[in-house]
């Protein structure tokens, strides 16, 4: 968010603390496509890191290689120091990695109570057998899986709406509904896929101030995906950049901001 000193090798020193997750010269093809090229960046936990670039330059992408939905064929990525990059999604979200999509991705027919109750799934411990009969040791269960939801209900503010199907509320509260979502499953890394596309302004800074919030609150870390750029200087600790697949800036957005080559691709020079 400010500008901050560099470190030995010439790193922004504004990442909060040790390395999270580290992506080394990942590279990513989809047939002849070569969707990434050798990008090498880390997120320090507790920061905000945004992911910014042109359409098509490898975000989302990227995203996707770290929550495991794509695997790299070259690279590596290491989340706690363990290797990470031919994990399964489901075992990014039980490693504390969950995620929001650049298309909200809800049960519509669902209430705001249910949809993000989904988001307890992974937390269960008694099957669905006891989950089925709400007997015994599974009502309790329930009953605390209930208390942290409606807990985070109040958090994002959305008590109005807790009983309401989901498809039939404003697109920017669904993108909230889709946050309480991710938030229930207790993230330690929160990936978020343009959490404000096609939101009003209003919108737009309630949701700026829900990512501080978590990020300040919970001390959760968050990677984010993000093409208003007004947002990314006022949110991010430190942003990386992408562009045909390939990193061509990394730094403070103060630093990144004034960086020649990001003016360029933003602008569409061709080098
Ligand atoms: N599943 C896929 N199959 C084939 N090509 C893909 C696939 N996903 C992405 N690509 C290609 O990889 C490149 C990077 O796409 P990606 O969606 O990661 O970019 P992006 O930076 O997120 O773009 P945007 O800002 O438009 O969402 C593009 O050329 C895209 O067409």
């Amino acid at each position: 968010m400010n500008a901050e000193p560099m470190n030995v090798t010439g790193e922004p020193m504004t990442g909060k603390g040790e390395v999270l997750l580290a992506v080394e010269n990942v590279s990513l093809r989809f047939g002849g496509v070569k969707a990434i090229s050798d990008v090498s960046f880390d997120i320090r936990k507790g920061e905000v890191r945004a992911i910014i670039g042109p359409n098509g330059a490898g975000k989302t992408s990227m995203l996707n290689c770290i929550n495991g939905f794509y695997h790299p064929q070259e690279g590596r990525i290491t989340y706690k120091g363990a290797r990470r990059d031919k994990m399964k999604p489901h075992r990014a979200a039980a490693a504390g990695i969950a995620r929001t999509f650049q298309n909200v991705a809800l049960f519509k027919g669902m209430s705001t109570l249910d949809n993000i109750m989904t988001g307890r799934t992974l937390k269960m411990k008694r099957g669905f057998f006891w989950q089925a009969l709400r007997h015994g040791p599974a009502m309790q269960e329930e009953i605390e899986h209930r208390r942290v939801v409606e807990d985070i209900i109040d958090f994002l503010q959305i008590e109005h709406i807790r009983k309401l199907p989901v498809g039939k509320l404003p697109y920017g509260l669904q993108k909230r509904v889709e946050l309480g979502r991710a938030l229930a499953m207790e993230p330690e890394l929160l990936l978020l896929d343009e959490p404000m596309a096609g939101m009003n302004l209003e919108e737009k800074e309630d949701m700026c101030r829900f990512i501080l919030d978590v990020n300040n609150q919970f001390g959760t870390t968050i990677a984010l995906i993000e093409h208003d750029m007004g947002v990314v200087m006022d949110l991010s600790d430190r942003v990386v950049v992408l562009e045909y697949g390939r990193k061509i800036a990394d730094g403070t957005p103060d630093q990144v901001k004034s960086d020649q080559k990001v003016i360029d691709a933003y602008l569409g020079v061709a080098h």
